[in-house]
């Protein structure tokens, strides 16, 4: 499994803003915000491409567009905060959604919402959440996508703990992981360390 890991000192300075306990959740969502354009910009670099033909005002020339646009799936609620700007980087990507909350006694994700394309064969899918933490969120989504047929899925995270990237691998599931950081561990509960609390209720507060 592939894990890439976007270090560049913008994503680490967005990175650091979410980390930091003062940030209140305006600031928190436009960091998210931002740092997704970095992941997203990085997860797509090798993506094949189509080319056209086209006009400039001056010449003939080669035009390109991402030859598939993948299916872009957050994660609810935590990877709302990063949907639309993916969007925007990929306005002909369709969009699918998946909700999950982690029970925090058991650290198992139930499932509460699910709208999915019925067939995923040839389309690449993005899924897009923050935390990868135990990795049991990330492989209950990445499981009801390739029930469906994907074969291509790319995780898109904030940061990750080892933990989690060891679940992923081992699942043997087709995927791989651009994150902007692989953090120290988990704590007892469940959080990663240092982490930056739980991303959902600081960006729409406590449930
Ligand atoms: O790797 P895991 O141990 O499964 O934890 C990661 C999950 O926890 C968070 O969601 P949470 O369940 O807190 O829901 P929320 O987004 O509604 O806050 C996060 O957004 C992931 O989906
Ligand atoms: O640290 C963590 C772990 C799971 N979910 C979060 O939002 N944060
Ligand atoms: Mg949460």
């Amino acid at each position: 499994m592939d894990v890439h890991v976007v270090d560049h000192p913008l994503a680490k300075a967005r990175l650091s803003t979410m980390r930091d306990a003062r940030t209140d959740s305006a600031a928190f969502r436009a960091a998210l915000h931002e740092l997704t354009v970095m992941l997203v910009y990085e997860a797509t670099r090798d993506f094949p491409v189509r080319t056209e033909r086209i006009h400039t005002p001056v010449a003939l020339t080669d035009a390109y567009r991402l030859a598939t646009p993948p299916l872009l799936v957050p994660v609810l609620r935590a990877g709302l905060g990063m949907a639309d700007q993916a969007h925007k980087l990929i306005p002909d990507a369709r969009m699918g959604f998946v909700g999950l909350a982690r029970d925090e006694e058991t650290l198992q994700p139930t499932p509460y919402m699910e709208s999915l394309p019925d067939s995923l064969a040839d389309q690449p899918v993005m899924v897009l959440d923050p935390m990868l933490a135990t990795g049991g969120s990330m492989e209950f989504t990445i499981r009801l996508l390739v029930e469906r047929g994907a074969t291509d899925v790319t995780a898109v995270c904030a940061l990750a703990a080892p933990e989690g990237i060891e679940l992923l691998r081992e699942s043997g599931l087709p995927l791989r992981v651009v994150t902007a950081s692989i953090d120290e561990r988990l704590n007892d509960s469940g959080f990663i360390v240092p982490g930056l609390g739980d991303a959902g209720d600081r960006q729409y507060g406590a449930r």
